[in-house]
């Protein structure tokens, strides 16, 4: 890479419009099913690399403490080139909306795109850097399943309108998945693939029944009987771990995307 080059980029949210858990595996990770769905709410980056040593630096509108970016940036261990990243956050963090995985595959892609790392490269690091990673390399509609390594591309669903409600504090992932009992395992209505067809079918009785997290049995009563009081009258459900909800509405301020990460501008600056 000659030149120093300059992207700007979108990074878009994800909801999760069903999740289950399979099973515990024997080292502390869980097995999930889910059906994956970015939208119209996105962070923004510009990220500049240049040829260098190896720097790195992020500046965010949020202060964040250790940024997934760096654990990309210590992992990969390159010395041949400086970065800069200006980070725009839009997407709540900590809300089970994949805000920092969406960066880092933002991130990643970015490099792949100037000739850094390579495709295989940026999937290898985003299994390695985060479990919701490796969606949005792919972005737009999948079936996810393992850890969220495995990725099933699905045809894009039509443009969804979708609300988010953020209650103001995260939920920490981990905690969360601490929280689950086996015994709440493999209960959700109907599988990823069968949501996916009812959303194809536009069978909206039949995405309510599918809408289910299994996080909402560990969340705080007052944030679930706000979804409970959605589900009375749209498909809605918790996303990720949470702290965040959603409902499917024709009246949403979101909408379903087509890709997780969106390269709106490269240009070459000289020198
Ligand atoms: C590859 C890793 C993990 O081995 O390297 P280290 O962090 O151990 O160095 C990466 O951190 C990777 O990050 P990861 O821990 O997956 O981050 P997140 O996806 O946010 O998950 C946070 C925590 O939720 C739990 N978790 C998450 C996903 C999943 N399918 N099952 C889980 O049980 C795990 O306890 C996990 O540590
Ligand atoms: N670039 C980033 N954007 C958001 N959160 C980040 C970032 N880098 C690291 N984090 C950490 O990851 C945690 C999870 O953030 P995020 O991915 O937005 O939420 P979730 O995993 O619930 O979807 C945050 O609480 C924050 O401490």
């Amino acid at each position: 890479m000659g030149k120093t080059c300059r992207l700007l980029l979108r990074t878009y949210a994800k909801v999760n419009l069903c999740l289950d858990i399979i099973r515990k595996r024997s080292n502390g990770y869980h097995e999930i099913s889910s059906l994956f769905q970015n939208i119209s709410l996105a962070d923004k980056m510009e990220i500049i690399i240049s040829n260098g040593d190896g720097n790195i630096q992020i500046d965010s509108n949020m202060h964040i403490e250790d940024n997934i970016l760096y654990k990309i940036w210590r992992l990969l261990g390159d010395k041949d080139h400086d970065v800069k990243v200006r980070l725009e956050k839009k997407i709540p963090m900590g809300a089970g909306l994949g805000g920092g995985s969406s960066n880092a595959a933002g991130f990643l892609k970015a490099l792949e795109y100037v000739g850094v790392i390579t495709k295989d490269d940026a999937y290898q690091l985003a299994k390695a850097v985060g479990s919701d990673v490796p969606f949005f390399l792919y972005g737009g509609t999948a079936n996810v399943a393992g850890r969220g390594e495995i990725i099933e591309p699905l045809e894009p669903l039509p443009s969804f309108k979708i609300d988010i409600f953020y209650p103001g504090y995260s939920i920490s992932t981990k905690e969360a998945y601490g929280n689950l009992r086996s015994e709440w395992f493999n209960l959700a209505p109907m599988g990823p693939l069968e949501l996916y067809r009812a959303y194809l079918e536009n069978d909206c009785e039949k995405i309510k029944k599918g809408t289910y997290n299994i996080f909402e049995r560990v969340i705080p009563n007052d944030l679930l009987s706000k979804i409970e009081k959605l589900k009375l009258e749209f498909p809605a459900a918790l996303t990720g771990s949470g702290s965040a909800y959603f409902c499917i509405s024709s009246n949403g301020k979101y909408h379903f995307t087509q890709k997780g990460v969106e390269i709106d501008a490269f240009d070459e600056i000289e020198g």
